[in-house]
């Protein structure tokens, strides 16, 4: 059957066996998954119709208004794992502590954990603009059966046993690795089902676009400036274009499919960079590095970073290979002047 009309019901059963420790209960997670992100999409197209737009009127973990989408997006993806009891433990962007999942007579023989950022690209809801959720699964390392600990979350994103997003973008896609390679699957709105759309996705070693926002310029470090000022130069592919969406999943998917970099730096007003080691460049640096390219926080490779808190923030570079090595050989050059 050509890969275009398989669907990803169908992708999750013939791949099974492939899935590491598969015993049913992964293919049984990203079913779940799937059928979240169903829902969240559902509401997201509708967002300025209904009143699914705007603050909450809260304030997360982070420190940021929580959209009303943002809270949505977390209690739809909740609902839909604790309902299957298919996790032992879930963390997300907007829960201040990780959540224990127990089961309906109180223990869960589940061993998976789930990493989520319900709602990336918050910005953009009101706007109009692609936004995504993005998750990460990990294996527990406490005993099945006993309440989940913190233990089973801070593990470095070598241990995942898979991970993945979802753009709703102009299209719906749900992209994911669970260490055999990336696939992408798109979603027909008509019958609500996923079709393989985009099979073992590769990113080039190489391309033309960066994604950087560089409003912060002043405030970044010498080598990120100057990596800056080499993409701007009239040499060779050079200069490079511009492209800055302000959604993570939307600018890694267009540079997972065109070639290109993304960096969300360090600098003054941000010391560790923006995002989320756990639930944003984890998975995403699972992704990037399945499909060819890869991850580093300037320095050290995404992967096997040792998390020390559930919100940590790190700096991040990601995207073809050839690019965030030129972007590491110039934080390499001038690391002695820090910020
Ligand atoms: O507005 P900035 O500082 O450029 O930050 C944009 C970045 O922040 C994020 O919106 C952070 O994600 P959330 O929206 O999930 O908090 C990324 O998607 C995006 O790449
Ligand atoms: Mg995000
Ligand atoms: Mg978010």
């Amino acid at each position: 059957m050509a890969d275009k009309h398989k669907t990803l019901g169908e992708y999750i059963i013939e791949n099974q066996s492939s899935f590491q420790y598969s015993s049913g209960e992964l293919s049984r997670l990203i079913n779940s998954i799937r059928l979240a992100a169903k829902v969240v999409n559902h509401e997201i197209r509708k967002a300025g119709l209904v009143d699914i737009t705007g603050a909450a009127g809260e304030v997360n973990v982070q420190g940021e208004a929580q959209q009303k989408l943002d809270v949505y997006a977390n209690d739809k993806f909740k609902e839909t794992l604790i309902n299957r009891e298919i996790v032992c433990g879930i963390a997300s962007e907007e829960e201040d502590d990780f959540v224990v999942v127990e089961g309906a007579n109180g223990t869960n023989e589940n061993k998976y954990v789930l990493m989520m950022d319900p709602l990336d690209g918050s910005s953009n809801i009101d706007v109009n603009v692609s936004v995504g959720t993005i998750f990460s699964i990990y294996r527990r390392v406490t005993p099945v059966g006993t309440p989940v600990t913190i233990e089973d979350f801070l593990q470095p994103g070598n241990r995942q046993v898979a991970a993945g997003y979802v753009a709703y973008g102009t299209s719906t896609m749900m992209v994911f690795t669970t260490g055999n390679g990336v696939n992408g699957f798109t979603l027909n709105p008509a019958i609500g089902t996923f079709y393989l759309s985009h099979p073992n996705m590769k990113i080039n070693e190489t391309g033309k676009i960066y994604s950087v926002s560089e409003g912060y310029f002043a405030h970044f470090e010498k080598g990120m400036q100057e990596f800056l000022k080499y993409c701007k130069e009239e040499e060779g592919t050079r200069p490079w274009t511009a492209r800055y969406i302000g959604s993570l999943v939307a600018d890694f998917h267009r540079n997972l499919l065109k070639g290109g970099i993304y960096v969300y730096p360090r600098s003054r007003t941000a010391p560790n960079g923006k995002l989320r080691l756990l639930y944003e460049c984890n998975p995403m640096a699972f992704i990037a590095e399945q499909a060819g390219g890869k991850a580093s926080d300037g320095f050290t490779r995404i992967l096997d970073i040792q998390p020390t808190e559930l919100h940590q923030r790190v700096p991040f570079y990601v995207g073809s290979k050839q690019m965030v090595e030129k972007a590491e050989e110039y934080m390499e050059q001038y690391k002695e002047h820090t910020l």
